[in-house]
């Protein structure tokens, strides 16, 4: 069987900000070509860090102490700075959070997306101007020519998500990296929004690491999901199995504690303190253990 597309294995790192405390503790995960996997959990989980270590921005105040990031068999973390320049940016590519803080507002949005091509797929500009205007088509842009004039300040918050969405695809990347893509958006837009990424990742047959602390978003778009507590994988495995009969107290108390769009009158039920207590007791029971390689 050929590797998987992404073989993260027993990876973990402490933040130097906050005394040496673990941010990941031995979190392995893979993902296979053309699947979408979710990283979720609460504030802290560590998700962002894994997608920083994937797109090679890890803060400097956080360190990898163990573990590997395979990206077709190699070691992102142990790459050549060439190589992962060429990787970065090009096969793997970022969907962000902010598109405000995302796009250059002094620069106009064709310009944006035409220097990627040129610079990571090495496209002469009029081939890379026709690309941008058809993925931007793609995205359901309606005018991409004006678009593409445009500064991003001319655009709706939505239409500024599209734009990102297009500007990643277009690099005909193997794996995007969406990091909370649609937190900044009101619900009609966001469900529009995911059905784009959904329909695009399908229709390329892009892998994607999504992540969220959402478990309905988790259910309209991912096939696997890994949930996370503290830096700790918690539970894995196919949405459908984990969403309908979740084995952790944890995943079953997180579920109960999402709003359901289709029961919007029951209630909430937090988390219960004993489900916090349980999975303080795995963790140290595990920190007690040595450490394996998966
Ligand atoms: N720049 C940083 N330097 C050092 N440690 C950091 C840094 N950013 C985050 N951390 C540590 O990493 C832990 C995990 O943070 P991370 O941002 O990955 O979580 P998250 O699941 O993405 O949460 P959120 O949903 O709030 O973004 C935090 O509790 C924090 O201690």
């Amino acid at each position: 069987m050929s590797a998987p597309l992404l073989d993260i294995v027993g990876l973990s790192a402490v933040s130097d900000r906050d005394g040496g405390a673990p941010v990941l503790s031995d979190v392995s995960l893979r993902l296979e070509r053309g699947r979408v996997r979710g990283l979720v959990g609460e504030s802290g989980a560590g998700k962002s860090t894994i997608a920083k270590a994937l797109l090679g921005i890890l803060p400097r105040t956080v360190r990898v102490v163990g573990g590997h990031v395979l990206f077709e068999g190699r070691d992102l973390l142990a790459m050549a700075a060439a190589e992962r320049r060429r990787v970065l940016g090009t096969e793997i590519v970022l969907i962000p959070q902010d598109p405000m803080t995302s796009l250059n507002p002094s620069r106009r949005i064709g310009a944006q997306i035409v220097d990627g091509l040129v610079v990571g797929r090495g496209l002469g500009r009029r081939e890379a101007t026709a690309r941008a205007a058809a993925m931007l088509a793609e995205v359901q842009i309606r005018d991409p020519e004006r678009v593409m004039r445009s500064y991003p300040h001319e655009l709706s918050g939505g239409m500024r998500q599209r734009v990102l969405i297009a500007a990643a695809f277009v690099m005909e990347p193997k794996l995007v990296v969406a990091d909370e893509p649609t937190t900044a958006l009101d619900v009609t837009v966001q469900k529009q929004i995911l059905r784009l990424i959904r329909g695009l990742q399908e229709a390329h047959g892009t892998a994607v690491v999504f992540v969220t602390h959402d478990l309905g978003v988790v259910a309209k778009i991912c096939d696997d999901v890994t949930l996370l507590w503290t830096g700790r994988v918690v539970e894995a495995g196919p949405v459908e199995a984990m969403l309908t009969r979740p084995t952790h107290p944890y995943t079953r108390a997180l579920i109960a504690a999402s709003p359901r769009h289709d029961r919007p009158e029951e209630g909430l039920a937090p988390v219960p303190e004993a489900v916090f207590a349980g999975l303080r007791r795995e963790a140290a029971a595990l920190d007690g253990e040595p450490r394996h390689g998966r």
